[in-house]
């Protein structure tokens, strides 16, 4: 059996940074971490790529020639790739049992939230015999605006219900959170800085955004504690 990782998360949330620690992390400790590129429009990782899907098709190529948008393009790149499964096949064919896969996905959000492609995606992976975690990234500013906070756990929530696979959310870039949390939000003093209490969330909520939208904040806030309890 093979694990892996599915890294995903917005633009620009680390999740190429995260990558490469993991490589160097398990580099040290003498393992075979192994990372493949499936964003097409990626220019510059610093880890080193086992597989990059613009070796199969890029953005840019798309661009040029199907005069496509770049999100469109990249819609056009995903299911290019599904369609070729086989190009990733072959080269993942050639691992041993102990090598572990980490697969750094396209910030797209709307590729886990809206389309089918990651989910059919790791489905083709499982069937190659992967076992498969999902790790979604979030910038940790997230922390210090209820109204950031909120949609980033729906992002989380709707890309961990859409894939099916366990799941765990990581708070990235850490270092650059100042402290300077938005009022009624817990802050870095507080014990639960890093998981806000639902009915803090709330509250939170309820000064900064406007009245109507009170009861939908009310039902996101219990759907999430639903799930942080269960
Ligand atoms: N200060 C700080 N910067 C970070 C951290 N992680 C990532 N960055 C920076 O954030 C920027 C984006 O990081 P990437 O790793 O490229 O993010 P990404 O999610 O792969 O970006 P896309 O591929 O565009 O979706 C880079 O300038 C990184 O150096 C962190 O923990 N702390």
């Amino acid at each position: 059996m093979l694990f892996g990782q599915v890294v995903m998360g917005p633009a620009g949330c680390g999740k190429s940074t995260y990558c490469f620690t993991l490589q160097q992390r398990a580099l040290d400790s003498a393992r075979n971490v192994i990372v493949v590129n499936l964003d097409p429009a990626a220019e510059n990782y610093s880890y080193s790529a086992y597989a990059d899907i613009r070796e199969l098709i890029s953005v840019e190529h798309v661009e040029e020639e199907l005069t496509l948008g770049p999100n469109g393009a990249l819609v056009y790149c995903m299911e290019y790739l599904l369609e070729n499964f086989e190009w990733l096949e072959e080269i993942l064919c050639g691992l041993l049992e102990d090598d572990y896969v980490i697969f750094d996905c396209p910030g797209q959000i709307e590729l886990y939230t809206h389309y089918s492609f990651m989910r059919d995606f790791t489905v083709a992976l499982k069937q190659l015999g992967f076992q498969l975690c999902g790790v979604y990234l979030l910038d940790s500013q997230v922390l210090c605006d209820p109204n950031k906070y909120l949609g980033g756990c729906l992002s989380a929530l709707s890309t961990m219900l859409q894939l099916e696979i366990p799941h765990v959310n990581i708070l990235t870039k850490m270092d650059l959170v100042k402290g300077d949390t938005s009022d009624n939000f817990p802050d870095e003093e507080d014990d639960n800085f890093i998981c806000p209490d639902m009915t803090q969330l709330l509250e939170a909520l309820y000064v900064t955004v406007p009245q109507k939208f009170y009861r939908l904040n009310q039902v996101c806030s219990s759907t999430f504690r639903g799930f942080i309890d269960y």
